[in-house]
């Protein structure tokens, strides 16, 4: 079951600026920032709590990055919306059959949680990422 929005990603190409823009707009301190590095997906990624969900930060690690490719053709912007789920699995299993296409394999992504994309071609071109627990739970 999809619970709710876990995150709303920001694709930037300086996170430290970008961290202070959004610092600046909520009128948060450090403390509401968590910084780490996914090497899977050749991102820097700052979270940013808001409420009940996140803003996500993501900057490119290197060319490969898939942020790097969307920041040539886009510049920044949005990237995509999270949907938090007590079982990614499941909710791929759902949502193929009604044929929408998986963006690779269940893989780990930021905080170690379970992360899965879908075709932003099957999604009314908003790229949606679904995130469930940590593998080890
Ligand atoms: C921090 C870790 C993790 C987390 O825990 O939260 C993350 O969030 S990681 C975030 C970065 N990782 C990813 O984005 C992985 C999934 N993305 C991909 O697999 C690819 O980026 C992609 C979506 C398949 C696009 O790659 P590619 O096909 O090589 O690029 P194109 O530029 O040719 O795009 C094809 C097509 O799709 C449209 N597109 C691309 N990106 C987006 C987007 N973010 N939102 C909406 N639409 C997007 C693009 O415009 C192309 O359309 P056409 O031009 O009409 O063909
Ligand atoms: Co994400």
């Amino acid at each position: 079951m999809i619970s709710k929005i876990d995150h709303i990603a920001i694709a930037v190409s300086n996170l430290d600026e970008a961290v202070r823009t959004y610092m600046n707009v909520l009128g948060c301190g450090a403390d509401a920032i968590r910084i780490e590095e996914v090497p899977s997906e050749q991102v820097r990624v700052a979270f940013i709590q808001v409420g009940e969900t996140k803003i996500e930060l993501l900057e490119p690690m290197s060319p490969e990055s898939p942020i790097s490719k969307f920041l040539e053709k886009n510049g920044e912007g949005m990237h995509h919306i999270a949907f938090s789920t007590d079982s990614v699995a499941r909710e791929q299993e759902r949502v193929t059959a009604l044929g929408m296409r998986p963006l690779g394999e269940i893989r780990r992504g930021a905080g170690g949680k379970e992360i899965l994309f879908l075709h932003p071609k099957d999604t009314g071109r908003v790229l949606m990422e679904l995130t469930g627990k940590k593998k080890e739970e």
